[in-house]
């Protein structure tokens, strides 16, 4: 019998492994396929990354996707509760949607190379103004280039069953680009992953859709009322999901 903290790090270590030895394979095959960095690139990765959950016993309900549906870009925020996020992440990913990520990941050897081939938007977070400067830019181009951009708002993982925060940046976009925000909940993972209890084992994920958020005549002064009003929907709707109808009671 292996002991709790052994057992975790050689899943933890596996799944790193898998993304290494996966990224290593596909970006080739990107490269082939799609030339260099795309958000075309997106479809081949999420055709590998939907096989992880295999591996790991995790198994995702998913509703709501009929609400990506929208016509032309958009802003997708959704709660990010650790690195596994990245298998939820692509089981609902629409078509044309990149990330907003830290730049950090970059550095990240051949990983760094395959979420760069894919498209993904770097951010300085300990610099506002870079980080407003690329934001600016995202929003300008992905009108034109009918992207979705999808943003983790709470700015970091957070695996505590509630939400930290939202930051503003993804409401901005939103805004500046006058296109709609899809909020996307992942119920809680507390069950079955938890780094401090050296906890990770099968486990079912709940994820819903809701319906977009139009922004169109909104301006700067209203993004704090947008930012508000999507972390309350998105609270709510974590807390019915992971199963704390009380608690979704008293925030709303
Ligand atoms: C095959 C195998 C594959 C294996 C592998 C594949 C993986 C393939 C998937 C990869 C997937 C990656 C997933 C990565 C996931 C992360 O890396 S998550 C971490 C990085 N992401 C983020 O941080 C996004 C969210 N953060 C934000 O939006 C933040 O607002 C920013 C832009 C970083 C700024 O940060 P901040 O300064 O700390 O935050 P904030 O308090 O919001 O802003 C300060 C002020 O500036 C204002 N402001 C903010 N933004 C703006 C703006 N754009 N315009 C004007 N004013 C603004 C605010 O309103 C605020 O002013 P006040 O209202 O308080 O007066
Ligand atoms: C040559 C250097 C080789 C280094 C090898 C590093 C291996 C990395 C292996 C596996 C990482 C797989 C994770 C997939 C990407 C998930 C992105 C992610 O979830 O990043 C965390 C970020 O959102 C928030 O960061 P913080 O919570 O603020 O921190």
């Amino acid at each position: 019998e292996l002991s709790p903290a052994v057992n975790f790090a050689l899943r933890i270590s596996f799944y790193c492994l898998l993304c290494v030895v996966s990224s290593a394979l596909t970006a080739p095959v990107c490269l082939l396929v799609n030339g260099g960095r795309t958000v075309k690139n997106m479809r081949i990765i999420k055709t590998v990354v939907k096989t992880f959950k295999y591996f790991f016993g995790l198994r995702f309900e998913v509703k709501g996707l009929e609400n990506f549906k929208v016509e032309g870009p958009a802003i997708i925020v959704s709660n990010h509760q650790s690195i596994l996020d990245m298998m939820g992440l692509m089981e609902v990913l629409p078509d044309d949607c990149v990330q907003v990520g830290k730049k950090e990941l970059m550095y990240t050897g051949s990983v760094g190379l395959i979420i760069y081939l894919g498209g993904v938007i770097f951010i300085n977070r300990k610099s506002t103004t870079s980080a407003k400067m690329v934001m600016a830019e995202v929003a300008k181009t992905m009108t034109t280039e009918n992207v979705k951009v999808w943003v983790y708002p709470e700015g970091t993982r957070n695996c505590t069953g509630d939400l930290l925060p939202f930051k503003k940046g993804a409401f901005h976009l939103a805004v500046q680009a006058q296109v709609p925000v899809i909020p996307v909940v992942y119920s809680s993972f507390t069950t079955f992953y938890n780094p401090k209890k050296n906890l990770f084992t099968s486990g079912k994920i709940k994820v819903e859709v809701l319906p977009p958020i139009e922004t169109k005549g909104l301006t700067s002064d209203d993004v704090s009322d947008l930012t508000d009003r999507c972390f309350r929907t998105m609270r709510e709707t974590l807390f019915r999901l992971s199963g704390h109808p009380s608690e979704a009671k008293e925030s709303s």
